[in-house]
Parts: structure tokens; C-alpha cells; sequence
């Protein structure tokens, strides 16, 4: 059993319109998903800007009400309160917000903020609960002294951490990370990272990673999902989203990672516009009439694609051909 399955997840926001506010239509953030989380991996959840991520990551804290599908975490559907109470599933599972500034409450001390959820799960004592305090701010490599500063007074990536010693201050079992280190330059980012991989090691936490990053999916993830228009175009591994992708979306993200080698560039540059034609030229082959993507088909142990099944086998041995 995973430590997390989620299957055929719905989100549907409804469209109100006229003059009576009636629903209309709905926008289908996450349109049925499938996919599990095993103890102690890190599953990369990858898309462009509005694909539905962050909406099934809050579905997944429980932050969102779903439509229709189910969570199971621990064997237990936690879109139930009933389970989720049982399970102490808002101790267990924790999240982490992309922007720092706006997620720490800027009137209250760090101190405060990072014993916010001992206070809430853990209560312990005054004495306890400060050096549990002073342990986070050691782990995510931070001075005793930030306890009684304001976020604030610290940089993205100081608060990016402080954000990271509020998550684990319960040692929960799931984080969800949504967008970690998007804000943050790059060398912070390989930082926080960092520090997440440190926390992982440690603690045996299992993490839901969100990103529209591919670059930095593949430094944190096991297993990747890759979500296009409220639904996912292709899961697999990480060698087999980077090394075999089949669906066109999938090549599209890869192609979009920047290349730093000066030698590759033209090659890099000649792939991606050879990407961008197949896009603009078989659409049909990739998405519905509706312009939706088709159901997974697995075409690997590993690897899953959404594709009609002998779409997908065409595919597979066309670039076969190719590579012999
Ligand atoms: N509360 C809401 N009401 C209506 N529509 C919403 C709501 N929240 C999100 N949406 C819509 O659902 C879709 C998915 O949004 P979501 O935030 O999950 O995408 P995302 O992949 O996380 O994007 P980003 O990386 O920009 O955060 C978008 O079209 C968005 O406009």
C-alpha cells in the first residue's frame, strides 16, 4: 500500500453568470487524476501555469474540497473528516507555499511562527517547546537569534527556510511543496533544496513536489507526473521522463529547459523548434476534439502516457527506428 493513492481526483470550480447567479459552466482545474506517493520519496508534480497543481496540492492537505475522486492516505479516504480525524492526518501531512513573505505572518516572531503548530499538535512545555524551536533553526541552518526577529527582517531564502522549520517542527509524514524555490535565485535555490533533501534524509519525509521546473524536478524526484490542462499527460520515473518522454507536452517542457553549454545551444535551439512543429501539427494525435487529453495507457511498468494505445505504440517504435 502507498502512503498516499489518488484516484480520479476532481476539482470543478463553478462559472456563475446572468441575472439569477446561476451556474453556468465550470472550470475543471484537476480533471480526473491518478497517481500514489510512496513513504520517504519525493513525487514531482510538473506543469505550466494554470494546469491544476496547486489546486491538487491543496486537495491534498485538505485545503481544497474536491468534487469528486478520493485521497487515500494510510489506506483511509481523508476527503472524509471523519478519517482525517482519526488518522491526525493535520499533523501529519504539512505544507510549504511558494512565496515566504506572504505565508509567515509578518506581525508575528519567528519563534512564534515556527512553534505555531507544536502549539497546536505537540503541547509542550515553555522550556520543550524553545529548544525544539532552536533544533529547526539549527537544522535549516539558521542563527539562535532568528527567534526573535520579524520575516521581514530576513532574506526569500532565510524565510524560504524558516518556512521549511515550521513545516517539519511536527516531523510529519507528507510534505506538500508547492513552487519551494521558484521565487529564489539559483544558487539560494540549490540551498533550500538542499536543506529539504537534508530534512528528508533525516526524518524519512515523503514529498509532494510541485514545480513548472523540470531543472529542478529532476535534482529532488523519484517518480514525476507531468500535468497538462487539469489532467496528466505522463507519469514514469525520473529516467523515463528524461531520458524516453513520449508525450509532445512532456517534450515541450524538456525543450523549454535552458542549456548552459555554449557548445549544445544550436542543438538545443534546432530541437526545440523541431518540438514546437510536431506540437502545431499533430494535435490530433496528442488530445482529443475537445482538446483534452486522452486517459494513461501504461506502457512500461513504469511509464504511463496519455495517449489512444496504438498512438502510443506508433510512437514507441517510430523513435525506436530512429535511434537504430
Ligand atoms: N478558487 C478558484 N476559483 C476558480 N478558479 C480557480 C480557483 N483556483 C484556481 N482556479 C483555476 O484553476 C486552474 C488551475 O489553477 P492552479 O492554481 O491549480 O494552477 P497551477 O498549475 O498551480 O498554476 P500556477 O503554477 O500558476 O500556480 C486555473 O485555470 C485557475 O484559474
Amino acid at each position: 500500500m502507498s502512503l498516499v493513492e489518488i484516484k480520479n481526483l476532481k476539482v470543478h470550480y463553478p462559472i456563475r453568470s446572468g441575472f439569477w447567479n446561476r451556474i453556468t459552466d465550470s472550470v475543471k482545474a484537476v480533471d480526473g487524476i491518478s497517481f500514489n506517493i510512496e513513504a520517504g520519496e519525493t513525487y514531482g508534480l510538473v506543469g505550466e501555469s494554470g494546469s491544476g497543481k496547486s489546486t491538487t496540492g491543496k486537495s491534498v492537505v485538505g485545503l481544497e474540497k474536491i468534487t469528486s475522486g478520493s485521497i487515500m492516505y494510510q489506506g483511509k479516504d481523508i476527503t472524509k473528516k471523519i478519517n482525517r480525524k482519526e488518522l491526525d492526518y493535520n499533523h501529519d501531512v504539512q505544507m510549504i507555499f511558494q512565496d515566504s513573505l506572504s505565508s509567515l505572518n509578518p506581525r508575528k516572531r519567528i519563534e512564534d511562527i515556527i512553534a505555531e503548530p507544536l502549539r497546536n499538535f505537540e503541547h509542550l512545555s515553555k522550556d520543550e517547546e524553545k529548544l525544539r524551536v532552536l533544533q529547526l533553526l539549527d537544522i535549516v541552518g539558521l542563527d539562535p537569534d532568528a527567534l526573535y526577529k520579524y520575516p521581514h527582517q530576513f532574506s526569500g531564502g532565510q524565510r524560504q527556510r524558516i518556512g521549511v522549520a515550521r513545516a517539519v517542527a511536527t516531523n510529519p509524514k507528507l510534505i506538500i511543496a508547492d513552487e519551494p524555490v521558484s521565487a529564489l535565485d539559483l544558487s539560494v535555490q540549490a540551498q533550500v533544496l538542499n536543506f529539504m533533501k537534508k530534512i528528508q534524509r533525516e526524518f524519512g519525509i515523503s514529498y509532494l513536489f510541485i514545480s513548472h521546473d523540470l531543472g529542478v524536478v529532476r535534482h529532488m524526484c523519484n517518480n514525476i507526473a507531468i500535468m497538462n490542462r487539469g489532467r496528466l499527460v505522463e507519469i514514469g520515473t525520473r529516467d523515463d521522463i528524461y531520458n524516453h518522454p513520449v508525450h509532445i507536452y512532456t517534450k515541450r517542457l524538456l525543450a523549454a529547459i535552458p542549456e548552459t553549454s555554449v557548445n549544445n545551444r544550436q542543438q538545443h535551439r534546432a530541437n526545440r523548434l523541431a518540438v514546437e512543429e510536431v506540437y502545431r501539427e499533430q494535435q490530433d494525435k496528442y488530445y482529443d476534439k475537445d482538446g483534452k487529453a486522452f486517459p494513461l495507457v501504461p506502457i512500461s511498468p513504469t511509464h504511463s502516457v496519455a495517449l489512444p494505445k496504438e498512438v502510443a505504440n506508433q510512437i514507441i517504435k517510430q523513435e525506436g527506428e530512429v535511434k537504430a
